[in-house]
This record gives C-alpha cells, structure tokens and sequence, in this order.
C-alpha cells in the first residue's frame, strides 16, 4: 500500500463499513484519479473537445469534467495559460454540480481557497448574476484570486473575512451558498499524504465546531427559498450526516433534497449516527433521516477520492421563518446583467432599499474622491485620449487613453477612453475605484464597505502617470473578437510558449488582426490558438510583452 493510513481511521471503517471495508482498503492500492474541467467561460465544450491535446474520458456527474491518463500533466500545457480548463480532482467536481447554478444568480462560496469550485461556478453563471467567493486564510485567497483572474472571471468579488462579516454585510442576499467546509480530509488520503499526517492535529472535533458556525451563519446569509450545498472531503459521520441532522434540527424551514443514487453516489448514512453518536441521534430523531438524500462518494465505488455532499433548501414562508422578513427587501430577485448598457459608475441593478440608495451613493461619491486622491487628480481632463496619427500609417488611430495633462486626469475618463479606444464590449456593474486599480464590481461599493476585499469586482487596469494601464486579468476575461486589436500564436510552433516565457516577439504588421478604425500600434490582445492569454505592446514589428512576471511559463 502506498499510503500509511492511521489506524484509529482504519479500525474505525472497519467497523462502520463491514463487507465493503476489503474493497475500500484496496482502492488505497490505485493511484488517485487526475481530472480536469472545461472552462466554459472561455471556450465551448464542443471547440475544446476538437482541441483538446490529451485523451479525454468523461466524468459522469459533471457535464464539463474529463479524467486525464496518468503521466498527462495538463499544467505544462498552453492551454492552462490561457484558462482553458481547471484542474480538480473528479470527486471534488460534484458538489457544484448539485447546486443547480443558473446565469443570473447570486451565488457565495464561503470557504473557496484555492477556487476549483468557484471557477465551477463562475462557468454556470456566464458573467450573469454574482459570485462573491470568500475565504478566511489571507495567503490562500491569493490563489484564490489568481485562479478567478486566470479563468476568465468578470463578476466575481473576492473576499478575506468571516462568515459572520459577510452575513452582515449581505444579510439573505444569496440565492445560493456554498459550503466547502473545513474538514477532517480522511477522503484525500490517497492523493495527498500531508492530510494523513495533519489528520492528528484537524481533529475531527475541532472541524464540527467550525463547520457548525459556518452552517449556522450560511442560513443567515441565504435569500428565502434559496440552496445551500454543503460538501466535505472526509468520512467522519460527526461532520456529514450528524452536522446536516443538527442543522435541520435548529432550522425547521430547511430540508434535504435528495441527491440520486446513481453514477456511483451511495446515500447518507444516518444508521453511523445513531451507532456512532447515540445522544445526537436521539436529539435529531425527527430529522436525521432526512440524511439518506445525502451522498456520499466513495474511491471503492466510482473513480475518484472521498467526499459528501448534502443538499438544503430553504423553504420560503414556512411557518418558523421570521427572522428573515426584518431583512428582506426581494433580494431573492437575480442580478440582470443582460442590459447593453456602457455607462460608468451605474450601480448594480438589484433591488435596493431607499436607505441602501442613499448609501450607495454617498460611497460612490467617497469612492471616487478617494481615486482622484490617489491618482492626483480632481478634474475631468476634457478630452482625454483624442485620436491621434500612427507613424507611416494613413488611417487615423484612436489614442490609448492618454491624458493630456498629467497632473489633471480623470481616472474614469481615462479609462472610459481606453475602452472606446481597445475594446469592443458592454461593462457592467459599478465601476470602483480602490486607489490607482480600477474594477467593475457586480456589487458595488458600498456592500464592500468595512469588509475585507481582495477584490472588489473584476480588475481591469491601473492608472500610471495618467494612462490607464490594462490590468492581465482584463486580458484573460476578454474574447478575441472583444479586442480591437489581437494576435494570435500557435501552441504548435512554440511561439506561444516563448509568449508565456515573457520573450519580445517579432511579429509582422499582417498578423495583427484589426477592428475597423484601428491602426496595429498599441495594446494587442494576445491569444493563444483563438483563446486570449494576455496583453502585447505592438509597435513596428515588435511585440512587447506585457504577461506579468508572476505567472510565467518556468518549465522548460
Ligand atoms: C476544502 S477547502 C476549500 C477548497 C475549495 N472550495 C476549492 O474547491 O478549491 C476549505 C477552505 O476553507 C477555509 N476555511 C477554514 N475555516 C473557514 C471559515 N471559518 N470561513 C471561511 N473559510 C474557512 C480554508 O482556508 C480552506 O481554504
């Protein structure tokens, strides 16, 4: 065997899991199943499937979901680089899956480090509606950040707080909710050992109490008749079926929604509390069967590592639901991003309440004084980015969201310039201003007000010596036919690579696919077999590179 399971773990299965205990300990013989999942956001399922460099075999439970052979490392590929799909292991593919995700939803991820599943859900959305994803360990949401960035992510917001702040902040705003939770890890055993050995010090006590808190304060953040899908990687009934039980117990107006038995799920166990946890069991009689309609995942019995998954629907009007009427002004109505509309500083078009109005504005106002603070700059400089003759060129070209007096620029007017001037496409949101870094927030400022924010929408650029400098993750999100002016590289010859390695390129003038009205010089999307990858600099056959430092090809 290749893992050394702790024996307390392995004496207990032996016990809950009788005639299946063989057959589960031999699955710790197999190498644990690599997958990887489409991102949708920036490519069909139908354009990756003819490109896709690796054999592909579908995940059942997840319609975007691949496993990829072993040996196959998908993170040395082009394609990683350009956000084309995310690497997950396939079990962890299904909770997302069960929350029903539809455009146009306000859904939370509350414990989203590193983002596999926020990614997911960003898919499901279509930049329609909100995701605020949040986690409570600062390093981590870094990753977090990143992997939004790095996927293509326009609506998200992300967030470094507790649960508790959040539910303040947004109190039933969410038509979904999503608890990846903390656990005890026994389901990852087999594919990362350092679980085995921190097993011992996230004793599966200490995660209850910290899985209670979160479920607990989940209810306070969901809109009436919402969906809160809570998952685990970990086997301990005392955070699966007897965490749902308790929650079931304190909130009458929630109820499971049956997940089916099929593709490999097996039901919840709510025979291992009564066994396991007697006192519990008896104290959530009435509830704890529901429990059955909840799925477990097991390595034995489908391709990939362990996990539970439990489904909870708030059922609105029921009888015990007072609390939330103090609060509810129809958030439940989705964000409707559908509107062509370009103007900057809109505010989000959810339902607010006068007073929430009012604030709204007031913070606006704040928000960009702040700015024009940061930014040294207090008055509109006019106009600011005026077209301007390319070199050589007979057509004339649209500036580049130039100021014309440095000391005296309007931030959002320069960077309203640079997108008349770069790209084609309808921003929604509010546009924030967070010192020199300009974002279009699917929530606006005012909701952010007091939290901690790694990011308060999608970060499109920075203003430097006033120019709006366009931001990577402005890069990643956008489509080729978005950029008014873009390149394309191939994964096949190298050139690609040697893009992602941050090397100047030479590219000739005919390469560089133009809007009309656009000469070549200036920023150019720079896009990787059809899929954007980041920014470029063209100017007389030269591609200056603009992928950021951080995020360089480093293999060889
Ligand atoms: C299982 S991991 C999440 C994995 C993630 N959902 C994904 O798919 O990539 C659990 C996360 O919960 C975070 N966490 C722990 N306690 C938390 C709390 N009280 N509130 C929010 N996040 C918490 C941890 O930092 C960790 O990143």
């Amino acid at each position: 065997m290749a893992v050394q399971l702790p024996h307390m773990f392995t004496e207990r299965m032996k016990h809950l899991l009788g005639d299946q205990f063989e057959s589960f300990m031999q699955s710790y013989e197999q190498s644990p199943h690599a997958g990887l999942r489409v991102n949708t956001l920036k490519i069909s399922m139908e354009q990756f499937k003819e490109m896709a460099p690796f054999d592909l075999r579908p995940i059942p439970w997840c319609e975007t979901g691949f496993y990829v052979p072993h040996g196959v490392k998908p993170g040395l590929h082009p394609y990683y680089h350009a956000g084309l799909y995310y690497i997950q292991e396939p079990s962890a593919m299904a909770p997302v899956e069960q929350l029903q995700v539809q455009p146009g939803d306000r859904v939370l991820d509350l414990c989203a480090a590193p983002g596999g599943k926020s990614t997911q859900i960003a898919a499901k959305l279509q930049g329609k509606g909100v995701l605020v994803t949040n986690d409570i360990h600062a390093e981590r949401t870094k990753a977090l950040a990143k992997n939004i960035e790095l996927y293509g992510v326009r609506n998200a917001v992300v967030l470094n707080e507790s649960p508790e702040r959040i539910a303040d902040a947004f109190p039933h705003y969410f038509n979904k909710v999503l608890i990846d939770a903390p656990c005890s890890g026994e389901g990852m055993f087999r594919k990362d050992e350092d679980m085995v050995k921190s097993w011992e010090h996230h004793s599966v006590e200490k995660c209850v109490l910290m899985q209670r808190d979160i479920l607990e304060t989940a209810a306070r953040l969901l809109a009436p008749g919402g969906t809160i899908v809570y998952s685990t990687c970990t086997f301990a009934p005392e955070e699966n079926e007897a965490m749902i039980a308790a929650f079931l117990k304190l909130n009458p107006d929630f109820s499971v929604v049956n997940i089916a038995e099929t593709k490999g799920f097996a039901p919840g166990r709510p025979d291992w509390v009564r066994e396991m946890l007697p006192t519990q069991a008896s104290e959530t009689a009435e509830v704890l069967d529901q429990t059955r309609g909840t799925a477990r995942l097991w390595p034995h019995l489908l391709e990939g590592e362990g996990h539970y998954v439990a489904v909870l629907q708030h059922i609105a009007g029921h009888e015990s639901d007072v609390k939330l009427s103090e609060h509810v002004n129809d958030k439940s109505a989705p964000l409707n991003e559908s509107s062509e509309d370009r103007s900057f500083l809109r505010s989000a078009s959810y339902p607010l309440t006068k007073a929430d109005r009012k604030k709204e504005r007031l913070l606006r106002v704040e928000s960009r004084e702040g700015s024009d603070r940061n930014t040294r700059s207090g008055h509109p400089s006019g106009k600011a980015g005026r077209k301007a003759k390319e070199t050589g060129g007979r057509k004339s070209e649209r500036g580049q969201g130039r100021a014309t007096d440095s000391g005296n620029v309007d931030p959002l007017a320069v960077y309203s310039q640079f997108v008349k001037d770069n790209i084609d496409l309808p921003l929604h949101g509010e546009t924030v201003c967070y010192g020199d870094r300009i974002y279009q927030s699917a929530v606006g400022a005012s909701r952010l007000e007091g939290l901690k924010v790694v990011r308060p929408g999608w970060f499109v650029g920075t203003i430097k010596h006033a120019r709006f400098v366009p931001s990577h993750p402005l890069a990643c999100a956008l489509r080729t036919s978005e950029a008014r002016r873009s390149v394309n590289l191939s994964s096949a010859d190298g050139e690609a690579v040697r893009y992602l390695k941050g090397e100047t390129l030479n590219i000739e003038q005919e390469r560089i696919v133009l809007h009309e009205g656009t000469l070549s010089k200036g920023y150019v999307l720079v896009c990787i077999d059809g899929y954007a990858a980041g920014w470029g600099k063209w100017l007389d056959g030269v591609l200056k590179n603009e992928y950021p430092a951080g995020w360089r090809w480093t293999s060889k």
